[in-house]
């Protein structure tokens, strides 16, 4: 184990599953796996499916993770790559039957079931599945959702949403990414000139890229490689499926209120994430939809 974290140095090994694969517990018996290939390491948690860390080898780490983020079962950890599903944001109402819902939706709370995993030529592939009984009678309909997390020189996370109910089902979400980056000399190129911006609900237009006092936008998507670049980091980030990336980085005055967020951590981080955010994209009986980022 090499990644630094305080909640990450503390957990027990349980189990080596393969050359390439070790789980560990914390205290509270949650678990966490470790994959360690020739090409990258990466950490992630069964509570959310929730990638923690992600370090192609001879590289810096790509994530972010809050040092003072609480890994506890009802809490949603800060950092690292969230998954935001049924829907993106704050809750509605399009879920016909559902009345309230947390912000970003049920999955990152919940504790995923690693159901596969394997080893090809130059990446490791787990399968993840969130359960879905209890999800299924709060939602009102059937469902399966899967998360492929594909490690290697690329870290490839696929959430792939099946209705398997008689119904159209409507569906949003967001690969919510927190990448490493020193705010103060960020670059970000890619993104499309224009977008909505989630703090004064007003549409901007912005040629080149630069932060508000509080960043929170939702742009277009395009079929561009957007790419953050400071003076320690370079990230490539490819979103597929998506109909908006969103940008966010609460900025001091929010983030120094927010409990698991350590002192001036809001400048070591920008959120860039593949989502599917509009309320009425629907997903027909029998059919899928993936919500892809692949990061290099
Ligand atoms: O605090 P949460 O629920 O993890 O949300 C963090 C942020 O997530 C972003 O995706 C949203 O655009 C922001 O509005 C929100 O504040």
């Amino acid at each position: 184990m090499s990644f630094n974290h305080p909640n990450i140095a503390s957990l027990n090994l349980i189990k080596k599953h393969h050359l390439f694969l070790s789980e560990y517990q914390d205290a509270d018996q949650q678990c966490y796996f470790f994959v360690e290939t020739p090409f990258a390491e990466l950490y992630i948690a069964s509570h959310g499916a929730h990638v923690l860390s992600y370090k192609p080898k001879d590289q810096a780490e790509l994530l972010w993770l809050s040092d003072t983020s609480a890994f506890t079962p009802n809490k949603a950890i800060r950092g690292g790559v969230p998954i935001c599903w049924p829907f993106f944001g704050p809750y509605k109402g399009q879920i016909t039957g559902l009345e309230t819902a947390p912000n970003h939706g049920f999955a990152r709370t919940q504790t995923w079931e690693l159901s596969n995993f394997e080893s090809l030529d130059d990446e490791f592939v787990m399968l993840w599945r969130l359960p879905n009984a209890e999800l299924q009678q709060i939602l009102g309909f059937e469902f399966e959702v899967e998360y492929k997390v594909s490690v290697g020189k690329q870290l490839k996370l696929e959430l792939t949403t099946r209705n398997l109910s008689q119904d159209n089902i409507v569906i949003g979400g967001a690969l919510h990414s927190y990448f490493n980056a020193d705010i103060t000399s960020l670059r970000v190129d890619n993104l499309a000139n224009h977008y909505l911006d989630s703090v004064d609900k007003k549409s901007k237009q912005q040629q080149i890229f630069s932060l508000s006092p509080q960043t929170d936008r939702i742009y277009p998507s395009n079929d561009k490689v957007i790419s953050l670049r400071d003076q320690h980091h370079q990230v490539s980030i490819e979103n597929i499926g998506n109909d908006s990336v969103v940008v966010w980085n609460p900025g001091h005055d929010l983030a120094s209120g927010m409990a698991d967020v350590h002192e001036n951590a809001e400048q070591q981080y920008l959120c860039v994430e593949s989502a599917q955010s509009s309320i009425d994209f629907v997903i027909k009986p029998g059919t899928s939809h993936s919500l892809i980022q692949v990061i290099r």
